[in-house]
């Protein structure tokens, strides 16, 4: 089965009341990781690559380890950039493979974020590529997305009303509290759900996407700070509250920081109990086995996508 866009994913899950992980790819094991899980639990998959994977794997080697993985699975898989920058950086995936790109223009005014959406969607569009676009703004702190707390902003409805029709976007980002990386609130932790409903009653039948989705899982924590971790206070999002979003408008909901803890708790137990092994092979199965238990898990029991190919 060739690469798919998220057309046809998004639409069986916004009527199925369920939504599709969208999972973070940099290397070959975290690919296998995923894409055994979603195997096993016949589920569709969003596998997307952000401007820091690209420069650190090289856009060449993610697309041919995504399309052994298409090979490998039969699996619909949607290939996506995520948080694109620029028209040129999705432009490059567009030419280069993608089925799948976000324009993340929200640094932007309103008028420029749609000015350069507008442009990505014309191009992505003429060439069968769907587009996500993003208007609010997530906290957190990652590579290459740094947001203070301070710019944060939540998504006003009306206006992303307005964005999707002055865009014509496939997908919209919106931000009600959700935020990148390990350390998500500082108190308990809230999603703004009444501003997400709204939303969907603004926008019916259009799929919203949910940043910042990892729930940050205390066992992976727990473990890295066993074995010589510092990652004291690191809190994400309760998986109750992704169930709740993937039952409204949600149908991405994106994942990165879970399967980065998973690998490295893994990678730390391994060589704290097996100090003279030196064999990657053998501290990078299991972190590729502690990826795939980690996924299947999400797939089954927080997104409710097994069996919805
Ligand atoms: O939103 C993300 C990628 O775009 C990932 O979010 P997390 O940091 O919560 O995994
Ligand atoms: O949203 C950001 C993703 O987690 C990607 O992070 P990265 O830019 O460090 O690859
Ligand atoms: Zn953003
Ligand atoms: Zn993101």
């Amino acid at each position: 089965m060739p690469l798919v866009t998220t057309t046809e994913m998004f639409k069986k899950a916004y009527e199925g009341g369920y939504a599709v992980g969208a999972f973070n790819v940099n290397n070959m094991e975290i690919v296998q990781g995923i894409v055994d899980a979603a195997k096993e639990e016949q589920s569709p998959l969003i596998l997307q690559v952000s401007a820091g994977a690209r420069k650190y794997a090289k856009h060449i080697y993610l697309v041919k380890l995504v399309e052994a993985a298409l090979e490998d699975s039969n699996l619909p898989i949607a290939l996506h950039l995520d948080h694109g920058d620029s028209f040129e950086i999705c432009k490059d995936c567009v030419d280069g493979g993608f089925t799948s790109v976000m324009i993340d223009a929200s640094h932007h005014d309103f008028d420029e974020n749609v000015k350069i959406t507008k442009q990505v969607v014309e191009y992505a569009h003429a060439h069968g590529v769907v587009v996500e676009a993003e208007l609010g703004r997530l906290a957190g702190v990652e590579d290459d997305v740094n947001v203070s707390d301070a710019d944060a902003r939540f998504t006003d409805p009306e206006q992303a009303a307005e964005f999707v029709h002055l865009t014509g976007v496939d997908s919209l980002a919106i931000a009600i509290g959700t935020s990148h990386g390990a350390y998500k609130f500082k108190g308990n932790p809230y999603l703004d759900f009444d501003r997400l409903k709204k939303v969907g009653e603004l926008l019916p039948n259009f799929p919203i996407v949910l940043h910042g989705a990892s729930s940050v899982l205390p066992e992976f924590v727990a473990k890295c700070n066993e074995f010589g971790g510092n990652i004291p206070g690191a809190q994400g999002v309760p998986e109750e509250m992704l169930r709740k979003a993937a039952q409204m408008a949600v149908c991405k909901i994106n994942i990165d920081t879970d399967l980065r803890l998973a690998m490295t708790a893994s990678v730390r137990e391994y060589l704290a109990q097996n100090p003279s092994e030196f064999d990657p092979r053998k501290y990078l199965g299991p972190a590729r086995d502690a990826i795939k238990g980690m996924v299947a898990h999400k797939i089954k029991n927080v997104l409710g996508s097994s069996n919805k190919l």
